[in-house]
């Protein structure tokens, strides 16, 4: 019987052994579903089977969030689906204020009047039934996949067909590496987007989700429709859109899942070591200025006194002045990341709160 060991030095069997500093990232979710990260695709085969795609991009600029289309439209020339056939839709009010932005040859940027909302929350909930509308309409016939995206941010790196399948959600920056107890679920049992505490391995942001236009199309269609029984009760999921995103993409699991590459705020967030590159990112954002004076004015010692530990922890990390929160949204937003701190921060946070 023979034995078949391979020589190996002492020193190399010494570096072999010594712990690397490996960081281990999730790749597939338990469906299968694969988990998209720099390193896990390449684009150099992926692009042949999509020669022929087209990709439709809807995005809302409406009111004053007008103002982010010239860097959004500019950034995504140079970075959305290069080499590929894309139709933006912009979806909008301020048909005069649109930047004429030159494009790659036969990219085109159609322009869709709506009508806007009152309140921001009414405009980015609309979105749900506006994109339904339209694929029925007119992007069935027009494009092969939808990519659905916030406005207010800016694409900074390569983003390809690498996310295309048939249903894709992105995993929430704020809560990819939180506990699933933390994740903000509708859990009022009377709204349509409730959640049960025990259900959901991810949460997903409201702001980049997609799929083929089918697929965008039934999704978008359910979520208005629970909103308008949402609606017809009086009641408003506490994340409005992304609440509704999330239930129905626990009922219809993604097929793929996008990483927090591909959506991330470095003013909000503490960038991990493993995040090796930042595909889409926020643009910083005055809600004092996009909104009208008076509009969604909230004073903030109401909501300090509800939970002043965690308010003064997350003004205290993100350095920011109490001045600048001045909306409730803000103020939600604040509370929101403030579960991401303490995860990210843990050890920091105990010293801080035993100096309390
Ligand atoms: C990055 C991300 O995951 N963002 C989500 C997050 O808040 P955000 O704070 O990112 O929401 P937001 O203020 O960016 O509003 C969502 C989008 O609606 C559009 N808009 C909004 C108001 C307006 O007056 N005009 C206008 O055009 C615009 O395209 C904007 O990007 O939660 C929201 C629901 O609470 C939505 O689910 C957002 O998608
Ligand atoms: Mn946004």
């Amino acid at each position: 019987m023979s034995h078949r060991f391979c020589r190996v030095s002492a020193s190399e069997l010494c570096a072999l052994l010594r712990p690397r500093r490996w960081t281990v990232v999730l790749v597939t979710t338990p469906c299968f579903a694969p988990i998209i990260w720099d390193g896990t695709f390449d684009s150099a085969i992926l692009d042949t089977p999509f020669r022929n795609t087209t990709i439709g991009l809807t995005v809302f600029a409406i009111k004053r969030y007008v103002v982010f289309l010239k860097v959004f439209l500019e950034t995504a020339d140079k970075c959305f689906m290069v080499g590929h056939k894309v139709n933006y839709y912009v979806f909008t009010d301020q048909h005069a204020d649109v930047p004429n932005v030159l494009l790659q040859e036969g990219w085109q940027v159609v322009n869709l009047e709506v009508c806007n909302y009152p309140c921001w929350q009414g405009v980015s909930m609309h979105r749900m039934e506006m994109i339904s509308n339209f694929s029925k309409k007119c992007f069935l016939h027009e494009v092969d996949y939808l990519v659905c995206l916030d406005e207010d941010m800016m694409l900074s790196d390569h983003l390809g067909v690498e996310i295309l399948f048939s249903l894709f959600g992105t995993l929430h920056p704020g809560f990819y590496i939180a506990d699933h107890q933390t994740f903000t679920y509708e859990h009022c049992s009377l709204s349509q987007a409730h959640f049960p505490r025990d259900e959901g391995y991810f949460y997903y942001a409201g702001g980049f989700f997609g799929g083929s236009v089918l697929q965008v199309h039934r999704l978008t269609k359910a979520c208005h429709q629970v909103m308008m029984v949402d609606h017809t009760n009086h009641i408003e999921a506490e994340w409005h859109d992304e609440s509704h995103l999330n239930k129905y993409l626990l009922c219809h699991k993604p097929t793929k899942v996008l990483s927090p590459e591909y959506l991330w705020d470095e003013r909000m967030l503490c960038r991990p070591p493993f995040l090796r590159k930042l595909r889409y990112v926020a643009m910083p954002k005055n809600h004092q200025a996009l909104w009208n004076r008076g509009e969604n004015t909230f004073s903030i010692n109401s909501h300090m006194q509800a939970c002043p530990v965690l308010l003064t922890l997350w003004l205290c990390l993100s350095g920011l002045q109490v001045t600048q929160l001045c909306t409730e949204k803000d103020v939600k937003a604040a509370t929101k990341l403030c579960v991401t701190a303490f995860l990210q921060q843990g050890e920091h946070l105990n010293s801080f709160l035993q100096g309390i």
